[in-house]
């Protein structure tokens, strides 16, 4: 994913002032501040890695950049225009270019289904993006992207091991062709073993694609691998942030050194 830095085109996503606050009342803001003050910005085909502590506001972030939860105030500008200020109905029209993928594939995806009901899903909540004859076909095709043969659309999520049912997580997230994929760490739940397939399907994909990475994640060896960008999130705040390797290997933060020095394998290459 690192290789395209130079052809980055206008920003797919911009962010600015973004604040989401918990226990408030009445609509008003409460004492909890998860995301404070947050502003970035997003090119088609980059990969952001948000990295800080477990509570510093990553996936509070994820969820209020997708409307899942309500901001506080801010803006989430997609290709120009702010998707917290839509209107519900065409909110949901937009969600289908900005997808989640969840940490933990086996909650994520309902077990009573077979693969080809899974991926078919997001096409009965958008009508119209592929039509019922063709998305057998379909189906084999988002299969084959994520490195799956297509007898697997017969199966269950039981059926399948960690990496499988996380692959097809990733063919569903791409069922209505997003321009951007929030990954909340996509291979923490999986063994040390098929980490590396799975993040070779993402890398592919996202060259393929063009596709833009929200990559949230605490393995930082993984980022440094993965990542154009790195924001490094603390108690809400982005502490830090810029391309990959000036923020590993000159990192201006206190806070962004401690987390550097815990993670063992990049103290050791340092
Ligand atoms: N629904 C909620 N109500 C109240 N507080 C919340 C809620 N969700 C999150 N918080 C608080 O917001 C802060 C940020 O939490 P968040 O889950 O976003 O962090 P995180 O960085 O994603 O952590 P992790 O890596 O463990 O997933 C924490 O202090 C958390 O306790």
């Amino acid at each position: 994913m690192n290789d395209h830095k130079a052809e980055f085109k206008s920003p797919l996503l911009e962010v600015q002032g973004l604040r989401k606050t918990f226990g408030g009342r009445g609509g008003k803001p409460g004492p909890i501040v998860a995301v404070d003050d947050i502003s970035f910005s997003l090119n088609p085909g980059e990969c952001l890695a948000v990295v800080g502590e477990s509570g510093s506001g990553k996936s509070t972030l994820a969820r209020t950049l997708l409307r899942l939860l309500d901001a506080d105030s801010g803006s989430v500008l997609y290709e120009g225009r702010d998707l917290l200020s839509l209107p519900r109905a065409e909110m949901q029209r937009q969600r289908r270019y900005l997808q989640m993928v969840f940490q933990d594939p086996y909650a994520s995806l309902h077990p009573r289904r077979t693969v080809a009901q899974l991926i078919s899903e997001p096409w009965e909540i958008h009508p119209g993006v592929v039509e019922k004859s063709g998305r057998p076909a379909r189906i084999d095709a988002l299969l084959a992207e994520v490195n799956l043969p297509k007898h697997f659309s017969s199966y269950y999520p039981n059926q399948m091991s960690g990496g499988q049912r996380q692959r097809v997580a990733i063919a569903r997230a791409l069922a209505l062709e997003p321009k951007i994929l929030i990954l909340d760490e996509p291979v923490s739940a999986l063994d040390v073993s098929v980490q590396a397939q799975v993040i070779k399907v993402l890398m592919t994909l996202q060259e393929r694609r063009d596709l833009a990475y929200i990559f949230i994640s605490h393995d930082l060896p993984l980022v440094r691998l993965v990542a154009h960008k790195v924001a490094v999130m603390n108690r809400g705040r982005f502490v830090e942030a810029g391309p990959t390797d000036t923020v590993f290997d000159n990192p201006s933060d206190e806070y962004t050194r401690t987390l550097l020095a815990s993670s063992p394998a990049i103290a050791e290459d340092a």
